[in-house]
């Protein structure tokens, strides 16, 4: 909700842009605007949005559910003013243990250009077996959540770019008209059908009761809604709409369930005019009057104004919750938040960190590298230093051995001449030889 406030919010700015005369480019606290110079050009955006748009394509799925024979087929081929559903009898169920089927119809409708692929999910028989009732909504629910398995299966795939998205926008619940109230079928289906889609509720062939009387079982409806807490469709309202979108909003809000009247057959108002209607011999019904029926507000609601609106509401709102609630029954809850990444720049950014890893790793081992090398330099050093010191030491050693030595050598040669001195040859000796004598 909050993003698409946002959204909304960058919306109202662009238009703001694009109509003054001089562009303003409002500060993101939105209180100062700053006054462009010349026009820059993302005033454009919209229409470049547009462009992509309509280039890509929409899609859009509806779950249709209802008894046989409450105009489903026929209200949906209104609505799209398709013959999506080729004409065919009323099917009348006879087999009292009818099992439900789900079935799916798909085509491309063009309209000026656009193209929208509209998806219709049927789901005959529900409601058809009269002992079997209970559990018909069981299929149904268990369809819209395979939906939203697969969906998520494709959105924790490596690879998201191709994502088959075949989640339902909306459900459009049949009620026959009756008059009553609702049925102990209608609110255990539409209880436990509205916490996973957009389930709208409708009157089915409303001509069939009177204006008061509709008005009546309308509020019959809504308090049994209110009384059961069933959160059904309303389309939001926000600070920034205009009054004339709020006024509209409300104004469809106040139709639902929506009373509504289905053909595609043109038929003749008394006053000459070929519309979509019903004749009967009272008059005719009008499809497309607003003074008839809820159909021309059902049909702004689901396709003029509020279907981009239905989209976002199942993506972000149903879809999401289905999301956290199933991946923390995984285990997975680290992989609540990750649904806002991009896949591509994700993977960019893998990379980059991976680099950033990988740089790192190199720079710490070339320190480490650097700080061995210097460590095996100041080691050698040392051991040379101490090398060089034992070498002195040694070489000193030496030399005092050798000067010792010839300390010694010095002294015996003086004791030889001395003792050569001493011989009898020698003056002196013989001199005191010579006094002895
Ligand atoms: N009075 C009245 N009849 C309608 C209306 N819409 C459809 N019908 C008629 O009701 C019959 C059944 O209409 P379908 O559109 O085939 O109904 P369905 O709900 O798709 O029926 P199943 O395919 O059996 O589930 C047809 O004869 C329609 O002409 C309506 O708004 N008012």
């Amino acid at each position: 909700m909050a993003h698409h406030q946002h959204h909304l919010t960058c919306h109202a700015i662009l238009r703001a842009c694009a109509c003054v005369p001089t562009a303003f480019l409002f500060i993101a606290n939105g209180i100062t605007p700053i006054a462009l110079n010349n026009f820059v050009g993302f005033s454009n955006l919209p229409n470049q949005h547009h462009r992509r748009s309509v280039k890509r394509g929409f899609h859009f799925t509806v779950m249709v559910v209802g008894e046989s024979g409450l105009g489903k087929a026929t209200l949906i081929n209104t609505l799209f003013n398709s013959q999506l559903y080729p004409d065919r009898k009323p099917t009348i169920t006879t087999d009292l243990q009818s099992t439900l089927e789900i079935k799916q119809i798909s085509e491309e409708i063009v309209e000026q250009g656009v193209s929208l692929r509209l998806t219709v999910i049927d789901t005959p028989g529900f409601g058809d077996a009269i002992n079997n009732n209970e559990d018909s909504w069981k299929p149904i629910i268990a369809n819209v959540e395979a939906r939203y398995d697969s969906y998520l299966e494709q959105e924790l795939r490596l690879n998201r770019s191709q994502i088959v998205d075949n989640r339902i926008h909306a459900c459009l619940y049949f009620i026959p008209p009756t008059g009553h109230a609702l049925r102990q079928i209608d609110i255990e289906f539409m209880k436990r059908i509205a916490p996973r889609v957009n389930l709208v509720p409708i009157i089915a062939k409303s001509d069939t009761l009177t204006e008061e009387e509709v008005q009546v079982f309308k509020q019959r409806i809504m308090d049994d809604i209110t009384h059961h807490q069933i959160p059904v469709y309303h389309p939001p309202t926000y600070p920034d709409d205009d009054p004339e979108t709020l006024n509209e909003t409300r104004a469809i809000d106040s139709k639902i369930p929506f009373a509504v009247v289905g053909s595609t057959k043109e038929v003749t108002t008394p006053d000459g005019r070929k519309v979509r209607g019903r004749a009967y011999p009272w008059g005719v019904i009008e499809v497309d009057n607003e003074a008839h029926n809820d159909f021309v507000k059902l049909r702004q609601m689901l396709v003029r104004t509020h279907m981009e609106e239905l989209k976002l509401g199942t993506d972000q709102g149903l879809y999401e919750s289905y999301r956290t609630s199933k991946l923390r029954a995984m285990g997975r809850e680290q992989e609540i938040f990750s649904k806002e990444i991009n896949p591509a720049a994700s993977m960019e950014e893998q990379r980059l960190l991976h680099e950033q890893r990988l740089a790192k790793m190199e720079n710490d081992m070339k320190l480490v590298f650097q700080q061995k090398v210097q460590e095996k330099e100041a080691k050698l050093k040392q051991s040379e230093e101490e090398l060089y010191a034992r070498h002195r030491e040694m070489r000193d050693a030496l030399e005092r051995q050798r000067s010792e030595l010839e300390d010694k050598k010095r002294k015996l040669e003086g004791l030889i001449h001395n003792a050569g001195l001493n011989k009898p040859t020698t003056p002196e000796k013989s001199r005191k030889k010579g006094i002895f004598k």
